[in-house]
């Protein structure tokens, strides 16, 4: 039976958001300045938010604050990042490293590189639920040959044995996915996580993002440069420049009637060479 006390935590828990990210400022110390100021966000179940701006604007540091990996000499100087509640400055490093994986997880570009090239890949996932999840190893195992055929590769026993030398780019990126929802994870961040793949295996990944939230109510950040899978999968958008977010906003308002000049500028860039997969979704919007 549960307590009135521990009735009364559940709902604290429930009615927080998944993440929390407020005034967000990045310092590094080596440069002795701030490389990203004031950027605010919340995911609740199933949404989506994007970032979106030119390189090195603080996308990718701004994921690593909230992962609590930022790289040595980059601190967290202002605001806060909750996860599930938490406060992830509260916590000690143990807690930190069992909050990744199991409540929130991140799939970076250049999957190749996050992977032991010299162990098979289902292996690898299945050391991921064994840690995270705490089953068995044989129980692991089935659990991660079924997170194989839930992000889409066909024939995942065949697959569970080979080495990532043996995967094309498109493969990889789905068993890095796999691998990220091993622990059941709340939120996703999804940083490039579709750049280096052709269009049809882009598309086919954003399905399996969007087929998850659905089925899930997996939550997500996703970091692109490209504004038409922005414009398919946010609800909310968060532009970047500098270190600053210059716009922010529902999707529809943010790419359809920017109000930033830098937000019009990358719309234009982008309509150069993007110009009828992003305007499909105008059509379609107004
Ligand atoms: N490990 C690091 N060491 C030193 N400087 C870094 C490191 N990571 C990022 N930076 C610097 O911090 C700034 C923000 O980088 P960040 O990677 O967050 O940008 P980004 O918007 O993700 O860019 P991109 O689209 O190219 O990935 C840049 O000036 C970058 O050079």
């Amino acid at each position: 039976m549960t307590t009135l006390a521990e009735n009364a935590a559940s709902a604290v828990v429930t009615t927080d958001p998944l993440l929390s990210v407020r005034d967000v400022v990045i310092r590094s110390q080596a440069e002795d300045r701030e490389i990203v100021r004031g950027v605010s966000f919340e995911l609740t179940p199933g949404k989506v938010v994007g970032i979106v701006g030119e390189s090195g604007s603080g996308k990718t540091l701004t994921c690593r604050a909230i992962l609590g990996i930022l790289p040595p000499h980059f601190t967290i100087s202002g605001g806060s990042v909750r996860v599930a509640g938490q406060d992830i400055s509260a916590l000690t490093p143990a807690r930190l490293t069992a909050l990744r994986g199991s409540t929130i997880s991140a799939v970076f570009q250049d999957p190749a590189s996050y992977l032991n090239p010299s162990m098979p890949v289902g292996p690898q996932i299945a050391e991921v639920v064994r840690v995270k999840k705490g089953l068995k190893r044989r129980d692991a195992r089935r659990r991660a040959l079924d997170l194989l055929t839930a992000v889409h590769l066909r024939d995942p026993d065949l697959v569970y044995g080979q080495y990532p030398f043996e995967l094309s780019g498109g493969m990889l990126q789905r068993i890095l996915i796999a691998a990220a929802i091993a622990g059941e994870p709340r939120v996703l961040i999804a940083d490039e996580a579709t750049t280096a793949l052709d269009v049809t295996v882009q598309a086919e990944i954003l399905d399996l993002l969007a087929d998850l939230r659905e089925r899930t109510g997996l939550a997500l950040v996703v970091v692109s440069h490209d504004l038409a899978v922005v414009a398919q999968l946010c609800e909310e958008v968060l532009v970047m420049r500098n270190g600053d977010v210059v716009e922010q906003g529902p999707t529809e308002q943010v790419l359809y009637r920017p109000r930033h000049p830098y937000t019009r500028l990358l719309i234009d860039e982008h309509e150069q060479y993007g110009l009828d997969r992003f305007l499909g979704r105008e059509e379609a919007a107004s």
